[in-house]
């Protein structure tokens, strides 16, 4: 066990097993009758990291989300979460929690009753944790989850989530409903949990500038295939934006791959793909043209522009 995968709990100084193998997955297609939505998707998710999982609408975040998990049956392909197979094996399944966006729940259940029922299924379940993240949301306790706002039931699936301390955490955007100051309180708890319990997590957002800072890997969809998955800084600095008048801009991109261009008045800002190189800061500055990091944000927007053909944009 990596020193990394081994830290102590708080409350009884245990040694706290977390993930420790991560998520390996090979050749993995998933098809909707005709729809070929994942399309032989290779890749690791390396455990004890907050994976951001980002792409455009429709590109197939959620699915993989569900097929990992065995929710959605695979089509083809081979799934190992800490080496092992998660179809119909309990001992991998009860490492794992999943919380949807839009979550839903039993319309008899109240945030109280579920709190005293999931202990049950979740060996890690911090009790404490649930009860203090309830209050810290202002939960409604006794109210059955059906008269529940969007917001308060996404605000009850984050408690869930957190308080799962599942070494394999999914989190299928789940802030939908919640408003600004919620969303605020739902990344501050998330980033204490993760620095006292870390875990692998894998989050879909669109809310990407929002919670970059949460994030320590970037694996990006594109048409139904990853196609960037790096480390956060790796992933900024896979793209960068040429500012300046036309001719000057489309001369420093050269033959290289443009992600997106806009123009404002006769200023051209473009995307390039890949790191800009010591002599794009030079010629650009003799030139005066700005060369400048991209956010996270825009990276996924002009990649995710790319995949228009089979997914909307939403960024
Ligand atoms: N049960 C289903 N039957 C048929 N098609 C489906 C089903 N579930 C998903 N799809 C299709 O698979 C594609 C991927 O959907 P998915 O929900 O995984 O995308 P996503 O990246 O999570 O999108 P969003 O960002 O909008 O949540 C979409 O074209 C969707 O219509």
């Amino acid at each position: 066990m990596s020193s990394q995968a081994l830290q102590a709990d708080h409350r009884t100084g245990a040694p706290w097993d977390t993930g420790q193998q991560g998520i390996q997955i090979r050749n993995l297609n998933k098809s909707f009758g005709k729809k070929h939505v994942l399309k032989d998707i290779t890749v690791d998710f390396a455990p004890n990291r907050v994976h951001g999982l980002l792409g455009a609408n429709g590109v197939g975040k959620t699915t993989l989300m569900a097929v990992i998990l065995n929710h959605k049956f695979r089509s083809s392909g081979e799934v190992l979460i800490d080496g092992e197979d998660p179809r119909e094996n309990a001992k991998v399944l009860e490492r794992t929690c999943f919380i949807h966006e839009d979550q839903k729940f039993h319309d008899d259940d109240t945030p109280t009753s579920l709190l005293r029922i999931l202990p049950r299924f979740y060996p890690e379940w911090d009790a404490a944790l649930a009860e203090r993240l309830a209050s810290r949301f202002r939960l409604p306790m006794g109210t059955r989850t059906v008269k529940l706002s969007r917001g308060q039931r996404s605000a009850l699936a984050i408690v869930i989530g957190l308080a799962s301390r599942a070494p394999y955490t999914f989190m299928d955007e789940p802030y939908l409903g919640l408003d600004p100051a919620h969303r605020s309180l739902f990344y501050e708890e998330f980033a204490r949990e993760i620095a006292e319990h870390p875990r692998t997590v894998i989050l879909s957002t669109h809310l990407i500038d929002e919670v970059s800072d949460l994030l320590e890997n970037v694996v990006m969809l594109e048409d139904g295939q990853v196609t960037l998955n790096a480390d956060i800084d790796h992933a900024r600095d896979s793209a960068f934006v040429l500012r300046g008048l036309e001719p000057v801009v489309r001369e420093l991109v050269g033959e290289r791959q443009v992600l997106r261009e806009h123009r404002l008045g006769n200023i051209l800002s473009v995307t390039v793909d890949g790191s800009a190189t010591d002599d794009d800061h030079r010629r650009a500055a003799q030139s005066n043209v700005s060369v400048e990091p991209v956010t996270l944000q825009e990276l996924v927007a002009a990649r995710g522009m790319r995949g228009m053909d089979n997914a909307e944009m939403s960024l």
